[in-house]
């Protein structure tokens, strides 16, 4: 082990929880919700590599800005990029089974992209605010103890719960 330095950059958010940026995480699939329904009977696929890009390249700015990791800030959105397609592909595959779970009204695909914005913006912080936690020994326990608070405080369905697995795989990665 190498020795942490002192301060609050050290120990003491060695010591953290990644429970914020679960939760981050968990905003993020529930939102994919809103933006299958935006897209059903419409022309927008659900990959669009050009949002994708964008939203890669804002937040590894984002992250260069705060002084933090764009590389691993990138890696960890990718992650959270897949996650939402795994919802958007589940609820398509459910309502194609059964159309009378599809939704009824289209919300407007702009409008829940900048809510998404906001919440890349707060998860480009988390994981900044993070960095000691994820690179440290018990950052796997952090994880898993995070994820299982977040699945039943938001009593996430297994659907949710495949996909919030989806987004965090890099979270401890070095
Ligand atoms: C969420 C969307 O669907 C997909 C997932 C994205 C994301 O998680 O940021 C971006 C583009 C799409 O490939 C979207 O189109 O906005």
């Amino acid at each position: 082990a190498v020795a942490a330095p002192a301060g609050p950059a050290g120990p003491a958010r060695a010591h953290g929880t990644l429970r914020p940026l679960v939760e981050l995480a968990a905003q993020r699939v529930l939102v994919a919700d809103e933006v299958a329904a935006a897209k059903w009977g419409t022309d927008s696929p659900i990959d669009d590599p050009a949002r994708e890009r964008e939203v890669l390249d804002a937040v590894a700015r984002q992250a260069e800005e705060l002084g933090a990791d764009p590389a691993a800030t990138t890696r960890i959105f990718r992650d959270q990029i897949e996650a939402s397609k795994v919802v958007q592909r589940g609820l398509y595959h459910r309502w194609d089974a059964d159309p009378s779970q599809a939704p009824t009204e289209r919300p407007d695909l702009g409008r829940i992209r900048l809510e998404i914005n906001r919440i890349n913006g707060e998860l480009v912080r988390a994981i900044a605010d993070s960095a000691a936690v994820r690179e440290g020994p018990s950052c796997v326990g952090r994880l898993t103890a995070g994820t299982v608070a977040v699945v039943h405080g938001r009593h996430l369905d297994v659907l949710h719960t495949v996909a919030l697995g989806r987004s965090l795989p890099s979270v401890c990665e070095r």
